[in-house]
């Protein structure tokens, strides 16, 4: 994978590769995180100039035809296991590229303003869309379409390496393409003249003329021959490029396992690993911090043993000795504080979780979100292009986003921006929105907005119809949300400050609620780090505690009865269970009639329906997971409920929570009762276990158990 294929914010993992990435053994990256980070850095932004140059492929070009034979290649050609080989080999060809960038007359920014490069960037851009929009721009675009048009996109997409990138076609066949792992095309292989046939004593040419005529009864027999024999040398050719292909990929396996005990031997040559005891921990944190290659190597080696504990544990060691001089290393390596470590350590196996560690040290990729009330993203793409900025669609599962790798101008501050035609904002920001699909003409609350990005997200996705109540607590923070509301163009908004706690005292009643809460950050570890050290028990006690109560009042927010909704959205930009599937399951405890559905989101990993001994609502598998290790983006959550009629129970007429007469209920005076019932049947729950254990006689239960 390329630097910039590295960044791309291409379509994310499914699940089941997220499990792979959690088996992938981390501990060899460890001693390079240094400068892998400084590359990640650079290129989180970056993506090869010469990427413009490539547009300018024309029809009939002999790189068409090479793509298209490199898209017959298996997968196992660019699997994952040769990222590393791959991404020496492409920086080697990016500063090539920089070189002819500098030194001829192909220089990347030049083109940009082409007219027809950029047109053909822009076709590129609008491959995946399945919007209208790209229905729109089809038509413009119908002069770029050539005979393969799906194979010129993909060289327009296609990693660098992947391309023979010689501009002069002369020269293209003098040249030795640019190849993959430096291995020679099988395409060059193959005979120039595909078609031996009966007829063979005509030359090639002749053939080709032929193959180009009419068919006529009398060359028929002759031409289908020939279609026959060309079909079965074809299938060949193809088998044997398989094969071959197979045989790379066991060589790179073999490649890479001589690279391992290299590496082994390479550590043979140092003194045996000793994990410290814990005075020797004392010890050394006493004399001040570590020398950072002790720290790498011991938890290069901690990961290693703890990958295969009974294989290669110390005599007498421990699991947890060993997890402890972890997470010690990592908290002194990465900057954190000990419970945060340990906080987020226990989220993953072990070399998962330094890939976690990792991939907070490098920034994610630069987004905007097209803003549809005032513009198309093709004409946005084509604008900022044209300004020198170098982007590409986030992905198939957007079709308003797009990624930013270079800019010769400030992305917050180029006249589009401040035209309002797009928003500054991280790709994991549009999943709640996406998952709360509001509808145009809808009544929407935006419970908890600043500084709006999603709240103008919605807004035109309801295409600027229905009203969305955008409340925000802080003060302060309500100028930058009614900014972006101005900015964006938005007229369905209306900005409020009230604690999301008053609702729906205030205002109830909505078809669809959002809240994206407050929370501890855990997701955005790479844009601040002061998360690594300023978070403690306590703060994480208090934000759930917070979260718990925003979000009853969310449910009780929402109109059970909308003829187009009724559904709420719980999102947070923090990977903690307690911020997340600890106050869903609770909020599924407290209201019944709030039931977890799909987010409809096509990827993220399921929520924890158990964690460290506590079991969750299993529905809770319904929230979704994202991850910067594995999705590229920041960390997040979401969660979509569905919100239903409240039947009545003992404990909401005892509480007038009843819904059923279609008053709002008053928040706080109901959950308190509600609340009280419920610990009251926990204490007397718990007073019938206890008098059982002690051969009680336990009297009849009194109370009917709430609704589960
Ligand atoms: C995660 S941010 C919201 C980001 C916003 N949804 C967006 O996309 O731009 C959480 C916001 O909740 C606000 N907040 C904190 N406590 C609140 C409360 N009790 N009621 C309402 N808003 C609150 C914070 O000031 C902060 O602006």
């Amino acid at each position: 994978m390329g630097r910039r294929a590295k960044n791309k914010q291409g379509d994310p993992e499914p699940l089941a590769d997220a499990n792979e990435y959690s088996a992938r053994p981390s501990a060899k990256k460890l001693g390079k995180r240094k400068a892998e980070a400084d590359d990640a850095r650079e290129s989180a932004s970056k993506r090869p100039a010469k990427k413009l140059k490539e547009a300018t492929v024309k029809k009939g070009d002999k790189k068409f035809q090479t793509k298209k034979e490199d898209k017959k290649k298996p997968k196992a050609i660019v699997g994952k296991k040769k990222k590393k080989q791959m991404s020496e080999e492409e920086e080697e060809g990016a500063e090539d590229e920089d070189e002819a960038m500098e030194g001829g007359s192909n220089d990347g920014w030049e083109d940009v303003n082409d007219e027809s490069i950029v047109k053909a960037e822009a076709r590129s851009l609008f491959r995946d869309s399945d919007d209208e929009e790209s229905i729109v721009s089809k038509g413009d675009l119908d002069e770029f379409d050539v005979d393969g048009a799906e194979e010129d996109d993909d060289i327009l997409r296609g990693s660098v390496q992947e391309l023979d990138l010689g501009s002069d076609d002369d020269e293209e066949e003098e040249q030795e393409p640019v190849r993959l792992r430096g291995k020679k095309s099988k395409q060059r292989d193959r005979p120039m003249k595909i078609i031996p046939t009966g007829s063979d004593d005509s030359d090639s040419d002749e053939d080709e003329d032929d193959e180009d005529g009419p068919i006529t009864m009398k060359n028929m027999e002759a031409r289908s021959r020939a279609m026959d024999v060309k079909a079965a040398r074809e299938a060949d050719l193809d088998a044997e490029e398989m094969r071959q292909a197979e045989v790379a990929s066991d060589e790179d396996e073999l490649a890479e396992e001589a690279m391992e005990e290299d590496a082994a031997g390479e550590e043979g040559d140092e003194e045996p690993f000793h994990l410290p005891t814990a005075e020797e921990r004392e010890e050394e944190k006493k004399a001040g911090p570590p020398q950072v290659y002790t720290v790498q190597r011991r938890m290069r080696e901690c990961v290693r043993v703890l990958g295969s504990f009974k294989k290669r544990a110390a005599e007498g060691r421990s699991r947890t000795e060993y997890v402890a001089q972890l997470m010690s290393d990592i908290g002194s390596y990465y900057g954190y504080n000990d419970f945060l470590v340990e906080k987020l350590f226990q989220l993953f196996p072990v070399s998962e979780a330094i890939e976690f560690f990792e991939a907070n040290e490098v920034p994610r990729p630069v987004t905007i979100r097209t803003n549809t009330l005032r513009t198309r993203r093709r004409d946005l793409a084509q604008g900022l292009i044209n300004r020198g900025v170098n982007l590409e669609p986030i992905g198939k599962w957007t079709n308003v986003g797009l990624q930013v790798f270079e800019s010769t101008v400030p992305i917050g501050a180029t006249p589009e921006y401040l035209a309002g035609h797009y928003m500054l904002q991280a790709a994991s920001s549009f999943l709640p929105v996406i998952a709360l699909g509001p509808q145009p003409g809808e009544r929407v609350l935006d419970m908890a907005s600043a500084p709006g990005g999603k709240t103008t997200h919605m807004a035109a996705l309801m295409q600027n119809t229905g009203v969305i109540f955008a409340n925000e607590l802080n003060k302060a923070r309500t100028k930058s949300l009614t900014a972006n509301v101005h900015r964006l163009g938005c007229k369905n908004v209306v900005v409020c400050s009230y604690d999301g706690r008053e609702f729906p005292k205030v205002m109830g009643g909505f078809d669809r609620v959002l809240l994206d809460a407050p929370c501890s950050g855990t997701g955005v570890i790479s844009k601040d780090a002061s998360v690594k050290t300023n978070k403690s028990d306590r703060d994480f006690t208090l934000l759930s505690h917070l979260q718990k109560q925003l979000i009853l009042c969310a449910i009780d927010s929402v109109q059970p009865d909308s003829k187009t909704g009724g559904y709420l959205v719980y999102s947070t930009c923090s990977v903690t269970v307690d911020e997340n599937e600890a106050v869903v399951d609770y909020a599924l405890r407290k209201r019944p009639n709030a039931k977890l559905v799909e987010t409809g989101l096509a990827f993220g990993v399921p929520g924890f329906k158990s964690y460290r001994g506590k079991n969750f609502d299993p529905r809770v598998a319904l929230t979704r997971r994202f991850y910067p290790h594995v999705h590229n983006m920041d960390g997040f959550f979401v969660a979509k409920f569905k919100v239903e009629r409240r039947a009545k129970t003992a404990a909401g007429a005892a509480g007038g929570r009843d819904a059923e007469d279609g008053a709002e209920p008053a928040a706080f005076a109901f959950d308190d009762a509600a609340d009280a019932a419920i610990i009251e049947e926990a204490k007397s729950e718990l007073k019938r276990k206890s008098m059982k254990a002690k051969g009680l006689r336990v009297p009849a239960r009194t109370k009917a158990a709430p609704a589960a």
